[in-house]
């Protein structure tokens, strides 16, 4: 049953204290918080103020509604751009503020949406656009998947041909353009990201999934021989090699353009999948390559597969693959590092919702929406408790998607139930209040022209 009148508490992801004052409201008209985005004010009907920090964190705000005004509160501009996505779905519809006071703040740190350029190219203006229904749900790190066997999307001076491989009728790219970013394009997406309070996370995976990378330049082949170009869906059939000194020239070239383009403090190399690559081969590549974030001031994220090799400081572990119950997980946590919890079998955007789902994959089982929301990220893996979290993501590979129309029906609803896992307290966390707060969106995608499935487990307007 949906509620018949707007509640204060009706946000995604459900703020950490709502605290409703009865039978008390303010109006605000239909632009007036879009505004506040371009141009927050101190004065006037709704007013953004940046105050000392009151427990509320680099995040956290707090959002008092009175019948006369809106007062937002934060120790930091993220704090106050993530109270304003509060207030933006509070006034949705009829710009009628429900009375009351909003203390909020995440849980982690880190909540992130992955997107695969490389099996399906995303333009510059796709990736902006896409940013835009993020951060409606305070996702707050945006991790692009840049190169893999499929092809290469990031321009890389000096290394031309790299960006020459992908396309064709595969799952390649197969939209206009260049069909890769030029690092102008790149810097466009970071900053329009950070203006956004959003952290770019790019990623190069390495050693694995480098067929482009060895069809550009046979030189990185063990033999020195061609390779032909991939674009079907299998992977572990690729590695750099980890015996060959051009291996490390053309990859510290490649992390050092990529930290100079990245303001942000991550560089992600990937790691995953390395079939073809020896264990003994592995460690020796990961212990010359993960050092060389640090050198250009990042700190390194790969896959969890990483943990079987010596991880240098700061280096953080994302989790993935719910076959492996993360054995060396438990280790890096236990040797200090941090994880990013995106286990396929709840995160992962491309698997099929249900057996209907004509796009997608299903190798980590379908994935509804309430399996994407009903799971505790600090239950997850022995020895990988709430404290060695620095959050929660949600991949999306591309294999299968051709349009933007693709992403989006893939993306939501289920992105908000895992930005409500990353942002909101395991306690305040329930499935049918959250089913009831999600239906409200359907028609606002609508409004907006956004794909969606609609999913029927939700009470759909
Ligand atoms: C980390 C990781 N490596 C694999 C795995 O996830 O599954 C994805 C499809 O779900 C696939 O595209 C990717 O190459």
């Amino acid at each position: 049953m949906r509620p018949q009148t707007k509640r204060l508490a009706d946000v995604i992801p459900a703020p950490a204290l709502v605290v409703p004052e009865p039978a008390v409201s303010f109006t605000v008209a239909p632009d007036a918080v879009a505004a506040l985005a371009a141009a927050p004010r101190a004065d006037g009907p709704i007013r953004l103020a940046l105050t000392d920090a009151d427990g509320l964190g680099p995040e956290g705000y707090r959002l008092e509604i009175t019948a006369t005004g809106v007062t937002l509160r934060a120790a930091a501009p993220a704090g106050l751009f993530w109270g304003v996505q509060t207030l933006r779905q509070l006034a949705a519809g009829d710009g009628v503020l429900p009375g009351g006071v909003i203390e909020d703040r995440p849980r982690f740190a880190y909540r992130g949406a992955m997107l695969d350029l490389a099996r399906h190219f995303f333009t510059a203006a796709e990736i902006r656009a896409h940013i835009d229904l993020l951060v409606q749900f305070k996702i707050n790190h945006l991790h692009l998947h840049l190169t893999d066997d499929q092809g290469w999307r990031l321009e890389i001076p000096g290394w031309p041909r790299l960006t020459e491989v992908g396309g064709g009728p595969g799952t390649g790219c197969d939209g206009a353009g260049p069909g890769f970013l030029t690092l102008a394009d790149y810097a466009e997406v970071v900053a329009y990201a950070a203006e956004r309070f959003v952290t770019v996370v790019p990623e190069i995976d390495m050693p694995g999934h480098v067929n482009a990378a060895l069809v550009a330049y046979p030189e990185l082949t063990a033999d020195g021989q061609p390779v032909a170009p991939r674009t079907d869906a299998e992977v572990g059939y690729s590695s750099l090699v980890a015996g060959k000194e051009e291996t490390y020239a053309f990859v510290e070239t490649v992390l050092k353009t990529v930290a100079d383009a990245t303001p942000g403090p991550y560089l992600h190399i990937g790691g995953d999948e390395c079939l073809s690559t020896t264990a003994e081969d592995y460690r020796a590549f990961l212990s010359r390559v993960l050092p060389l974030p640090a050198k250009y001031g990042k700190r390194a994220i790969g896959w969890h597969e990483i943990a079987a090799a010596d991880l240098p400081e700061g280096t953080v572990v994302q989790y993935w693959r719910p076959q492996d119950e993360g054995t060396n997980v438990a280790a890096a946590v236990a040797a200090g590092h941090q994880v990013i919890m995106a286990p396929a079998d709840r995160t992962y955007l491309d698997m099929k919702y249900d057996e209907t789902t004509p796009i997608g994959l299903d190798w980590a089982g379908l994935v509804p929406v309430r399996r994407a929301y009903d799971w505790d990220p600090a239950d997850r893996l022995p020895g990988v408790p709430e404290t060695a979290l620095l959050g929660v993501a949600a991949p999306l590979w591309s294999e299968t998607l051709r349009s933007v129309a693709d992403l989006q029906y893939l993306t939501f609803p289920r992105l908000p139930a895992v930005a409500e896992v990353s942002w909101t307290p395991q306690a305040g966390r329930d499935w049918d209040s959250f089913a009831e707060r999600l239906a409200a969106f359907g028609p606002r995608w609508d409004a907006a022209g956004v794909t969606w499935f609609r999913a029927p487990e939700i009470d759909w307007p």
